[in-house]
């Protein structure tokens, strides 16, 4: 399997394996080369190809197939993956075309969604339906709870790799074929070179990506508390295309302490600059400076996941802190594994600091931290409005008691001037077919944004006196919650467009402050059915939770109207949301 007949020095392996990957935020690429590291200590020689740059005769001709895919939406794959997806799904595929080929799935989901891991299972159920054979039960990664590193644990180690060991057999072949994950460094005099060819496909996304200058950034909430707080930042680039509500990821860095921080413990220069060698492809630019690696591209200050406290226990110079290392990365410490890294967010400084490891060389640093993934936010503002500037919500969070996220710590380092990278893409919200229909925006905190900027795009019209052309010109209602008066973003800009009549109607709920109320205790159902019966629209932004919670209002809506069993109002709300009447942006 994939040995060539050359002589030359040989190698004992279990032969080739094909780990594929579509992700949108980074968990099923980090799954991906845990894995590829795991197989390789298994003697496998794992190859991984991001699912846009699949090849579908070295697919169907690999005897081992492996898949990491997420689901989004209504069950949906990822941009990656829609080609392969495509492909895969077509009928020109015919039964048996893949005899031959041996496959695993892990399906990275959330059960907050209602269609959790579904692309996962549609992928398992169409490749058995193309002859291929399924080697173990389909792994289910929830990030509902943070669960998926856990979830990936079992699913490797109570069948995976026991299977993987028996079925593949150990045979030897000519080192010619080695493996083509592993990575070498070297360092070299080289000046930096961010055009680098053959870039993964992740490294890829980075160098495509667009440069935003600051040109104003403002703190939203009222009394701002570190890791409370709302940033409202506007992003300049003359050459944007973008519309109404699509989404921006902006890639953050690490701060400069930390990377300092590192290196001084480490014992690493980071003026160094670095070439990577590999038989794979470029995981990032380079030639690279330690300090750039370290800065843009390394997440060290992100989840500890198993494979790296498996590493770190190899180089702790005591047997009690290499069995707390190793029991933390066992099913049996996965309790305190939850509490330290996936609660209390503890990451690969502290632990550094807290067992004394100084013996961590860069190759390894490169080999088991990810690489920094962009987080994305709806776009907050109107194309219309403001063709060559951006406008984003941006929230902050703290870990623990004084820890800031890597994105929030980042946000709240930016000043005007400073120059981001962001990648552009559509969302999910669309315009109304018919102009004429009503408008009801619901949304909650950040979730503010992508209505904040439908409300924009109303304005430019109404401004211009152009109304005909408007994509809203039915009322447009906005009922928004938070938890105090404090937290009311917009406020006098909202209440201006109720002024101006560009928002019809303005209601806010406060969850704190009394009487408490939420949001969705705003809707009356009498109103809701006259809505949806005018053909009008909802456009929801916020948590998982709210989205049910508008859900069971709307489901009670058509129990109290139509008399419709409880059992069916979900299809009643899938055609809706079927028909855009119902537009949806969730965060969890
Ligand atoms: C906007 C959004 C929509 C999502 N939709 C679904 C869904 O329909 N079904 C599901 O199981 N998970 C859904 N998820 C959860 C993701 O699949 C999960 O977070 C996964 O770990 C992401 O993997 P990735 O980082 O590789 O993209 C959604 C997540 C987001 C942010």
């Amino acid at each position: 399997m994939g040995c060539g007949s050359s002589s030359g020095s040989q190698l004992e392996t279990r032969g080739l394996i094909y780990i594929y990957y579509g992700t949108t935020t980074g968990n099923s690429s980090r799954l991906a080369f845990q894995f590829a590291s795991e197989v390789r200590n298994l003697k496998f020689i794992p190859k991984i190809i991001n699912l846009s740059e699949y090849n579908p005769k070295e697919m169907i001709s690999s005897k081992l197939n492996v898949f990491f895919v997420s689901t989004y939406g209504m069950g949906s794959c990822t941009p990656d993956t829609e080609n392969f997806d495509q492909w895969l799904f077509c009928e020109e595929r015919s039964k048996n075309e893949f005899q031959g080929m041996i496959y695993l799935i892990f399906a990275l989901g959330s059960t907050n969604h209602e269609h959790f891991c579904e692309f996962g299972i549609r992928l398992d159920k169409r490749l058995e339906y193309l002859g291929a054979k399924r080697l173990c039960n389909l792994g289910k990664g929830d990030a509902a709870k943070d669960q998926t590193e856990n979830d990936y644990q079992q699913w490797i180690h109570t069948e995976v790799q026991q299977t993987l060991q028996t079925q593949f057999p150990l045979y030897t072949c000519d080192q010619g074929q080695q493996d083509f994950s592993t990575i070498k460094i070297q360092i070299t005099k080289e000046p930096e070179d961010f055009q680098s060819v053959n870039l993964d496909f992740m490294a890829l996304k980075y160098i495509n990506s667009m440069a935003f200058s600051i040109s104003e950034i403002k703190e939203l909430k009222a009394l701002p508390a570190r890791g409370n707080s709302t940033l409202l930042l506007d992003l300049f680039n003359q050459n944007i295309e973008y519309k109404t509500a699509y989404n921006i990821a902006i890639y953050p860095q690490n701060s400069d302490s930390d990377v300092d921080e590192l290196c001084s413990l480490l014992k690493l220069d980071k003026n160094v600059r670095f070439k990577v060698i590999t038989n794979s492809k470029q995981p990032f630019p380079n030639p690279i400076s330690v300090y750039t690696y370290l800065k843009k591209f390394c997440d060290f200050s992100g989840l500890v996941t198993k494979k790296i406290l498996i590493e770190l226990s190899n180089l702790v110079n005591q047997k009690q802190l290499e069995d707390e290392l190793l029991h933390l990365a066992s099913f049996e410490g996965r309790d305190q594994y939850q509490n330290r890294f996936i609660n209390q967010k503890q990451n690969l400084l502290n632990l550094i600091k807290e067992y004394q490891i100084n013996n961590l060389t860069l190759e390894k640093i490169i080999d088991i931290c990810p690489l920094i993934q962009p987080r994305y936010f709806t776009i907050a503002s109107s194309n219309k409005k403001h063709p060559k500037n951006i406008h984003i919500l941006a929230s902050q969070f703290v870990l623990n008691q004084e820890r800031l996220g890597l994105s929030s710590q980042f946000f709240r380092s930016l000043k005007k001037g400073d120059v981001v990278k962001g990648l552009i893409q559509p969302s999910k919200f669309k315009y109304p077919k018919n102009p004429k229909a009503p408008i009801l925006l619901i949304g909650i905190g950040a979730g503010l944004a992508p209505l904040r900027a439908l409300i924009q795009e109303r304005d430019y019209y109404l401004e211009k006196n152009q109304f005909e052309k408007c994509p809203f010109q039915g009322g447009m209602k906005l009922y928004y919650g938070c938890r105090t008066e404090a937290e009311y973003l917009c406020r006098e800009e909202l209440q201006a467009y109720l002024n101006s009549g560009t928002l019809s109607e303005l209601k806010v709920a406060f969850s704190r402050k009394e009487p408490k109320q939420y949001v969705t205790e705003l809707i009356a159902i009498d109103e809701l059915y006259q809505h949806f019966q005018m053909d009008g629209l909802l456009y929801i932004c916020g948590s998982t939770e709210l989205g049910r919670d508008i859900q069971v209002k709307i489901a009670d809506m058509f129990e109290y109207f139509e008399n419709i069993d409880p059992y069916l109002t979900d299809q009643k709300i899938k055609e809706l949301e079927e028909n855009s009447q119902i537009l949806t942006e969730y965060w969890g």
